[in-house]
């Protein structure tokens, strides 16, 4: 038979976790106890039941009188001062809560031990706490996080590169901006040996040992160190030239490794290698411009002397035709003709009408140039090529770079040197003296000679190609024998120029001089009829300029040597003794080209001290500068 089912009330007094006790306080008696209760109490119902309650109190019998009296008066009744003892007479303080049952004379106790509440509660405490720290480190950890995304997002968006090392030189991280400098990605990187990856040689090649590298020093002297000027190598072997700050990094004060901070200065080389190209070039167009300067002095002068060719015979009117055909094109000229006929004119001239004309013409007098200094002139030299180049020097060609080079007497030009002439008419390429590096011109090239050429290729002592190169257009300057009928136009032309020149006026030369003039040969050609006009405007005193002693003079070969002697036809009056002797001073200052006193000089060809020759010139009012040489060498 299936015993009846507790009722519902009964199970809930028995299962419920605080000890529950039913007590009759008048008759000091335990009715009822549940199984926290037996528990709390170390006794089952009936071992407890047996006793009377104030077995179990003890000490805390008087205070459970008020107790149970309060309880069931003014009900309900709480007491945390009871001490309860067990069956073993162990003491427990108790929580006690009492309310008084229907019948009136029991009590319902509900004991709830104090130790084991405090335990309780302090461990509710402290997962509590434990509970709300949580949060709290949650909080921080979620800052972090933030501080964390930032510095990523920071990193990230960082122009430089940017890398950290540990204590062996190992990279902890790296930014995108240090992937995309240099061409590993974070994985090849992160974990490796960062000097060794990228940072192992230097630009020129020798081995970085990481012993010399800065960023490692960050490690063990705890500085910061900058770099400005050194390489990292990309994945494709490129070198990247950065500057870069190694910041050491500390935790807890010890030295765990260094951060990188590191920007990639190819643009700022190049920049500065821009800048010292352009200071280059400053300095070697200041160079240029200076010589240039001093080429345009001359072309002044020379244009001075030579705006306009003179003449009106066929001969003349040929030349200009030729001039005007060929000034327009870039072909090169060879002017061939006796010395003095005008042969550098007509190269300004031509010079001038082409599309040139606004650079200079570079005159090289080949024949005054000592040998062995041919091809630094021509193509100059850089410092130390040679004994004596104590600096950087251009030659002729890069002078008249975009211009005309007027390669005067060019006969005279050394055979070895005549190949490398060639290879610059033909490549407009050359390398200066001691150079590796090929230069480009774009020169046109004229040649003058007296020589015959033709003669000199046939004995060898001229390249035939280099003949044909210049030869492209030649030109034949006329001697002024053969075309005499120019001489009275030329005379007037030198005339006006010599008056303003000595500045005398009015000079004029008598029709019956002029006849006198054509009829003479003329050996040294126009050179020697405008000295012959200079010398007699200096010389003159009655404003008539006679050349009587022109034709009882032997020509010689050439201007100043054809000079007139004075003859001795009759006793000379005083005032013609000393014209002559004027003339005589002339004719020396002439020779000398204006040198009056030392070796040379017009005092030594005269025979006189250079003092007495000085006082007759303030004498005569005669300035030696006038004489000054006007054939310009190089
Ligand atoms: N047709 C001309 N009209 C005016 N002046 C001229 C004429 N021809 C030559 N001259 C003048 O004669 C002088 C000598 O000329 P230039 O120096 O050109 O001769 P060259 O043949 O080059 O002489 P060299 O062979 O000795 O170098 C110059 O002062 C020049 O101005």
């Amino acid at each position: 038979m299936r015993a009846d089912p507790m009722p519902l009330s009964d199970q809930a007094f028995q299962a419920a976790p605080q000890a529950m006790l039913i007590v009759d306080p008048f008759e000091d008696r335990l009715l009822k106890v549940n199984l926290a209760a037996e528990t709390l109490m170390g006794g089952d119902a009936d071992q407890l039941n047996a006793r009377p309650f104030s077995h179990f109190l003890s000490a805390s019998l008087p205070l459970w009188v008020t107790f149970s009296d309060e309880a069931l008066t003014r009900p309900p009744a709480w007491s945390d001062d009871l001490v309860l003892l067990d069956l073993g007479r162990q003491p427990h303080r108790i929580e006690i809560f009492a309310v008084p049952l229907a019948e009136g004379s029991r009590l319902l106790l509900t004991l709830v031990e104090r130790d084991k509440v405090e335990r309780r509660r302090s461990q509710a405490d402290l997962s509590r706490q434990h509970r709300s720290g949580k949060v709290g480190w949650q909080r921080i950890e979620q800052v972090f996080e933030r501080i964390e995304r930032q510095n990523q997002l920071i990193l990230g968006a960082a122009g430089e590169g940017i890398y950290g090392l540990d204590a062996e030189g190992k990279t902890t991280f790296v930014n995108p901006a240090a992937e995309r400098i240099l061409g590993w990605s974070s994985s090849d990187m992160v974990g490796h040996d960062a000097h060794r990856l990228f940072h192992h040689t230097r630009i020129d090649g020798s081995e970085f040992p990481v012993q010399q590298c800065l960023i490692h020093a960050s490690f063990s002297d705890g500085q910061v160190h900058r770099v400005d000027d050194e390489v990292f190598w990309h994945k494709n072997g490129e070198p990247v030239p950065v500057e870069y700050t190694s910041t050491p990094i500390f935790e807890m004060g010890r030295l765990v490794g260094a951060v990188v901070l590191f920007r990639d200065i190819s643009e700022r080389k190049q920049g500065e290698q821009r800048l010292r190209d352009a200071l280059a070039e400053v300095g070697s167009l200041k160079r240029r411009l200076e010589l240039e300067n001093k080429y345009l002095q001359e072309e002044i002068t020379a244009e001075l002397n030579h705006s306009e060719i003179v003449g009106e015979s066929p001969a003349v009117a040929q030349l200009i035709r030729q001039i005007a055909l060929v000034a327009p094109t870039d072909a090169n000229v060879l002017i061939n003709g006796e010395s003095g006929t005008g042969k550098e004119l007509i190269a300004r001239a031509i010079h001038a009408d082409s599309s040139r004309g606004d650079r200079p013409m570079i005159r090289v007098n080949c024949a005054a140039i000592p040998r062995d200094l041919f091809e630094s002139e021509f193509f100059g030299h850089v410092k130390g090529a040679f004994t004596g180049a104590t600096s950087d020097r251009l030659g002729r060609f890069e002078l008249a770079d975009g211009g005309t080079l007027f390669l005067d007497e060019v006969g005279e030009i050394p055979l070895e040197l005549q190949g490398k002439l060639l290879r610059v008419l033909q490549d407009q390429q050359f390398e200066r003296v001691g150079e590796v590096h090929t230069r480009k011109v774009n020169v046109r090239v004229m040649a003058a000679t007296n020589r015959d050429l033709h003669e000199m290729v046939a004995a060898g002592t001229f390249r035939e190609d280099l003949y044909f190169r210049l030869n492209v257009f030649p030109i034949a300057s006329v001697p002024l024998r053969e075309r005499i009928e120019d001489v009275p136009l030329l005379a007037q032309h030198f005339l006006k120029r010599a008056c303003q020149k000595f500045n005398k006026p009015g000079e004029r030369i008598p029709l019956a001089q002029l006849e006198v003039l054509k009829r003479y040969r003329w050996p040294g050609n126009i050179r020697e009829l405008e000295n012959i006009i200079e010398r007699q405007v200096i010389v003159s005193q009655d404003r008539r300029l006679i050349f009587d002693d022109l034709l009882s003079a032997e020509p010689g070969p050439g201007a100043r040597t054809s000079l007139p002697t004075v003859t001795q036809r009759a006793p000379l009056p005083e005032q013609e003794l000393s014209r002559r002797q004027r003339d005589n001073v002339v004719t020396a200052l002439m020779q000398s080209a204006g040198k009056v006193s030392g070796a040379g000089g017009a005092a030594e060809l005269l025979g006189v001290k250079p003092t007495t020759l000085f006082s007759r010139l303030r004498k005569w009012g005669i300035e030696p500068a006038d004489f000054k040489a006007r054939d310009r060498t190089s």
